[in-house]
């Protein structure tokens, strides 16, 4: 059981691959730190292993079955149990929405009921700013929000982008303990990409250097 990128090389130009021979494995309930050098691939992984773009060669392989397509033509069986949060919250947010239905989409997407104040209350948003609109909030207020939708998803691992990098310390270090206990009680698996090694090596299971996992 594990999200595993194996042998991932990929790229945007032809004969330029940013990503070669990539290998990693994010276990269930762990949290794996990846860190390295601006413009070095991280990102590009990332959107590998939540199967929003598709690699040259190599496999993604959730709990041992290797995903075929990106995004919807996923099999329904695969789709949906990776979720990933990005940098910046309002890039992934509709500004026309609530926090409320934001939150709430995963449940649209599934046709499954969500309890939306309840999910809000565990990521630390009072039912007041549910019916607000991403710029009535603070960017901290809206990740967690982008949190809180990711959860409501419940997915078997959760991919985290730099997804703390425009908070401040004490929202970063209020979102990784939330991280870490939906790891540790519910076994999601999470892979956490930064540049802050501090961060990481202070909460992370184990920490990767891109450079370190190129074969
Ligand atoms: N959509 C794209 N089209 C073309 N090139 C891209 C695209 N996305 C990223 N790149 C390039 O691929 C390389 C790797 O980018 P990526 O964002 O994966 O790196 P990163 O390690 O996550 O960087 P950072 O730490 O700055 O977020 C960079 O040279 C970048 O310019």
């Amino acid at each position: 059981m594990s999200l595993q990128a194996l042998g991932i090389t990929s790229g945007y130009h032809r004969n330029r691959p940013v990503l070669e021979n990539v290998s990693l494995k994010i276990p269930p309930g762990r949290l794996i730190g990846l860190t390295g050098p601006s413009g070095t691939g991280k990102s590009t992984l990332a959107r590998i292993l939540a199967s929003l773009d598709a690699p040259w060669s190599g496999e993604v392989r959730i709990d041992g079955s290797p995903v075929v397509g990106t995004k919807f033509s996923v099999s329904a069986a695969l789709r949906g149990t990776v979720s990933m949060l990005f940098q910046s919250p309002r890039a992934s947010t509709d500004p026309r929405q609530t926090l409320a239905s934001i939150i709430g989409q995963p449940g649209d997407i599934a046709g499954r009921t969500i309890d939306v104040v309840a999910l809000a209350a565990e990521v630390g948003l009072t039912p007041d700013l549910l019916s607000r609109r991403p710029h009535q909030v603070s960017d901290g207020q809206l990740q967690r929000a982008c949190l809180a939708r990711s959860l409501a998803q419940q997915p078997k691992y959760l991919i985290c982008d730099e997804a703390t990098a425009m908070l401040d310390a004490a929202t970063t270090a209020a979102l990784i303990r939330l991280i870490e206990s939906r790891a540790s009680e519910t076994g999601v698996g999470v892979l956490l990409i930064s540049h802050d090694r501090e961060l990481l090596g202070a909460c992370c299971d184990a920490v990767h250097d891109l450079d370190s996992i190129s074969a």
